[in-house]
């Protein structure tokens, strides 16, 4: 059953002349378009996620992955944007919907791991008041209740439980990422979009940080898009997978299907720099 799907999605930088779409893209090799200069981040993009599955979107820098993620998890970002959203349970087109409704859903539903901690925590505040904060913007009472949750999310992701109370700015890189995806999962959202989850982290601690998500991602059966420039994040977590370039979308199937037989000489070329 599909929980979240998007259809045309575009989002352009710039002040667009009319011929940016078709002057860009994989066939023309750039996103910028050559007469007005307008950046094409992404065109056209379509997808669909199912209840519990995991949508992997790889491709080079620049390749228009956060603009993707920004249009699906609903950011405003800067730019002009087009395209339609859809979640189950909400009626119409999400990306005109009004900031109560995606209010509602951001608090319920649907939540963005940013790719720069910064952005998505305030280091100020400890650990588990960052994740708190969601459920009582949600309306929730009882501060017992979700001091209860953050605990046993916090046990779930591997976070130290006695550093709760310290702010998070003094946690590793990896705590910190734990305590994002904790407070993206606090309020049992359908869909969680990640932006580029291991930024900032080693080797070692980005295997055991994806490993524990996909751990809690599958027992709570919480849908997911993983956007990354890094094959082995998609491979790791993804069902499915979509490649970009150039702000288009060039290949798309099962993530072990495009890592086997790749069709597209773009992902040929990312998979064999991979390995
Ligand atoms: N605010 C902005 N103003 C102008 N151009 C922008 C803006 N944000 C992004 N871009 C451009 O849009 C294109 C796509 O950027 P985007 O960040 O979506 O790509 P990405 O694949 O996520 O890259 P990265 O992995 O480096 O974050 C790039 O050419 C980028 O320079």
């Amino acid at each position: 059953m599909t929980v979240l799907s998007g259809t045309g999605l575009t989002r352009l930088y710039g002040d667009p002349c009319g011929d940016c779409e078709s002057l860009t893209g994989d066939d023309a090799g750039r996103n910028r378009c050559p007469a007005c200069g307008t950046i094409v981040a992404c065109a056209d993009v379509s997808l669909d996620i199912e209840r519990g599955e995991v949508l992997g979107v790889v491709g080079e820098s620049g390749s228009g992955k956060s603009s993707l993620a920004e249009l699906l998890a609903l950011e405003r970002g800067e730019g002009h944007s087009r395209g339609s959203v859809r979640f189950d349970g909400y009626e119409g087109n999400l990306l005109e919907s009004d900031y109560d409704t995606r209010t509602r859903l951001r608090n319920d539903d649907l939540a963005l791991v940013h790719q720069h901690i910064r952005d998505g925590l305030t280091l100020s505040f400890s650990g588990g008041g960052n994740v708190a904060e969601k459920p009582l913007a949600a309306g929730e009472r009882s501060f017992e209740a979700v001091r209860e949750r953050v605990r046993s999310l916090f046990e779930q992701l591997e976070v130290p439980v006695d550093r709760m109370d310290d702010p998070a700015e003094t946690y590793s890189g990896g705590m910190q990422r734990r305590v994002q995806l904790a407070r993206a999962l606090v309020t049992d959202p359908a869909v969680v979009v990640l932006d580029e989850p291991t930024t900032g982290l080693d080797v070692s601690v980005q295997a055991r940080v994806l490993d524990t998500f996909r751990r809690v991602q599958r027992e709570r059966g919480v849908a997911a898009v993983v956007v990354s420039h890094d094959l082995g994040v998609v491979r790791l977590l993804a069902d499915r997978t979509l490649v970009m370039r150039h702000g288009r979308v060039v290949e798309r199937g099962l993530t072990d299907r495009i890592l086997e037989d790749p069709h597209h000489a773009y992902t040929q070329q990312l998979i064999n720099s991979t390995l």
